[in-house]
C-alpha cells in the first residue's frame, strides 16, 4: 500500500490550484438517472470516489465517459436502468446512498445497499428513508438492502420537515420531487454549497427549485427532465485544507478559484488564530501574519458553520498554536480519530467525548503515522509540513479518495512531499 512521506521545512510560497467539489460531484452524478438525455460535468475532481460513483452508474446501466484526463464527466441514461445497487460497490462509499432518490423517480423502485457505518460515526439512512416516504415511497430492510417502492410508479409532492438538515437526505429528497407529481416542499433542508449546485444542475436540467441556500426549499415537480452542461462548484474543503498549509507553515499562497463565501465560518476562526485571508480576482490569498498561531476555540456546525470536514486539519493547526484551544465535535460522534496520531508527533491533546482540548506546543516532530478516514489523513500530512523531521502517512487510499495530486499540489508551493510506492 503507498504511503506518503513528508520533511517538515519553511515557508510555503506560490498558487495552488483547487479542484471541484467532491461531494458536489458526488452528488450530480446521480442525477444523470433522472434523464434519458446526457449530463455533463465540467470541472470534475480527478479523485477515487468520482471512480467508485462511475462503477455505481456503470452497473445500473448509465453510460459515462471521463474526458479531458477526469475533468470532463460525460454521462448518459438512456437505456434500461437497473434498480439493484449492489453491496460490492456501494460498501465502498457512504454516497452511493445518493442513487436511491433518482432511481425511485425514474423507475418507481429501487433496492439499494445499506452504505454501512464508517471510521467517523454510525451515519444511519433513517433521515433519507422518512424523506422519501413523504414523498409516497415504502421503504423496507431486507438482507441489508433497502427495498423501496412507490406506490402508483410516481413520487406525489408532499411537505415534509426533517429533524436535522442532513446534506444527503436533502439532495435525495431535492433530486426525487423534481420528478414528482405536484409541489414538495422541505423544510429544515441543508443549506451547503454543494446542495445549491445541485439546485443549479437540476434547474438545468429543467427542475423548478426555490430556496435552496435557505432552510426552506420549494419544488414544483415537472413531468420530464433534460439533458445539460453544469461546472462543478469550487470543493470548500481542499479549499480549506490548502488555506492552512501556510497558516501553518508560514509563506503567501494563493489557493485559485477559492471564494470567501464558501468558508466564512472558517476564515472567521483564521483571522482570531492571526491569519490573514485576502479575496482577490484569482482566488484566495492566505498569510500567517505573526511567527505562532494563537489558540481559538471551534464548533463544528451544519453550514454556514464550522464544517466538520475541517475539523481535523484545523486541529493539525492548532497544535502549534500559543495557548489551548477547545475543539467541539457536534456533527459525527467519532471524529477524532487524528488525535492519537497527531500525539504521536508530539501534540498535546486530551479528547473527552465530543470535545478536544488541544494545547499548543512549540513544535511537533516527524513521525510514522497512520490515516484513518479522508480529512484525518491531511491533518496527518499539515502536521508534518510543519513537524521537525521526516513523517510517513500510511494507509493512504483515504486521501485518494477526497485529494487529487496532492504530492504535485503541495510540492507545488515547496513543500517536501513524496508518495512511495508500497
Ligand atoms: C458526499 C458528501 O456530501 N459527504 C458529506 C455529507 O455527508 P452526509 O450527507 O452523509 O452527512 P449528513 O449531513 O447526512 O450527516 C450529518 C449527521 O446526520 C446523521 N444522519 C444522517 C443521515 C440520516 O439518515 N440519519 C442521521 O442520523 C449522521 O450520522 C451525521 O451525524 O455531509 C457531511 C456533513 O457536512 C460531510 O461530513 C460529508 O463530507
Ligand atoms: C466524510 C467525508 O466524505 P463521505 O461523506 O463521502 O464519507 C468527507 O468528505 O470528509
Amino acid at each position: 500500500m503507498d504511503s506518503i512521506l513528508v520533511r517538515g521545512g519553511g515557508p510555503l510560497n506560490g498558487d495552488i490550484e483547487i479542484a471541484g467539489a467532491k461531494n458536489a460531484c458526488l452528488t450530480l452524478m446521480p442525477a444523470t438517472l433522472l434523464s434519458e438525455e446526457p449530463l455533463t460535468l465540467t470541472n470534475a475532481p480527478r479523485l477515487s470516489d468520482i471512480k467508485t460513483m462511475t462503477a455505481l452508474l456503470t452497473s445500473l446501466g448509465a453510460e459515462v465517459s471521463s474526458l479531458q484526463e477526469g475533468k470532463v464527466q460525460a454521462m448518459s441514461s438512456h437505456g434500461d436502468i437497473s434498480p439493484l445497487a449492489d453491496y460490492e460497490i456501494v460498501r465502498k462509499m457512504r454516497a452511493s446512498n445518493l442513487v436511491l432518490g433518482p432511481l425511485l423517480a425514474r423507475l418507481g423502485h429501487a433496492v439499494v445497499s445499506l452504505p454501512g457505518g464508517c471510521a467517523i460515526g454510525a451515519r444511519p439512512m433513517d433521515l433519507h428513508t422518512t424523506a422519501l416516504e413523504a414523498l409516497g415511497a415504502e421503504i423496507e430492510l431486507k438482507d441489508g438492502y433497502l427495498h423501496a417502492k412507490v406506490k402508483g410508479g410516481r413520487l406525489k409532492g408532499a411537505v415534509h420537515k426533517m429533524r436535522f438538515p442532513s446534506v444527503g437526505a436533502t439532495e435525495n429528497f431535492l433530486m426525487a420531487a423534481s420528478l414528482a407529481k405536484g409541489t414538495s416542499v422541505l423544510e429544515n433542508a441543508a443549506r451547503e454549497p454543494e446542495i445549491i449546485d445541485l439546485a443549479d444542475c437540476l434547474r438545468a436540467m429543467g427542475a423548478q427549485i426555490e430556496g435552496d441556500g435557505t432552510s426552506r426549499i420549494e419544488i414544483q415537480g415537472v413531468d420530464r427532465l433534460h439533458g445539460a452542461t453544469h461546472p462543478v462548484v469550487t470543493d470548500r474543503i481542499e479549499l480549506g485544507t490548502f488555506m492552512l498549509a501556510p497558516a501553518i507553515c508560514g509563506g503567501e499562497v494563493t489557493c485559485l478559484g477559492g471564494k470567501l463565501r464558501l468558508v466564512e465560518s472558517f476564515v472567521e476562526k483564521l483571522n482570531l488564530a492571526g491569519i490573514d485571508v485576502q479575496e482577490n480576482a484569482r482566488g484566495l490569498t492566505v498569510k500567517r501574519t505573526g511567527d505562532r498561531v494563537k489558540a481559538v476555540d471551534v464548533v463544528t456546525e451544519p453550514f454556514p458553520g464550522f464544517p466538520t470536514d475541517l475539523q481535523a486539519q484545523m486541529m493539525a493547526l492548532l497544535c502549534t498554536a500559543e495557548g489551548t484551544s477547545e475543539l467541539e465535535e457536534t456533527i459525527f460522534e467519532n471524529r477524532f480519530m487524528h488525535a492519537p496520531e497527531l500525539i504521536r508527533m508530539g501534540a498535546n491533546i486530551e479528547v473527552h467525548g465530543g470535545k478536544a482540548i488541544v494545547r499548543g506546543v512549540d513544535k511537533l516532530k516527524g513521525a510514522q503515522v497512520m490515516a484513518t478516514d479522508l480529512r484525518a489523513s491531511v491533518s496527518m500530512i499539515l502536521a508534518g509540513l510543519a513537524a521537525e523531521g521526516e513523517t510517513v502517512v500510511s494507509r493512504i487510499y483515504h486521501l485518494d479518495r477526497g485529494y487529487e495530486f496532492v504530492e504535485r499540489k503541495l510540492s507545488g508551493i515547496g513543500a517536501h512531499i513524496e508518495r512511495i510506492q508500497g
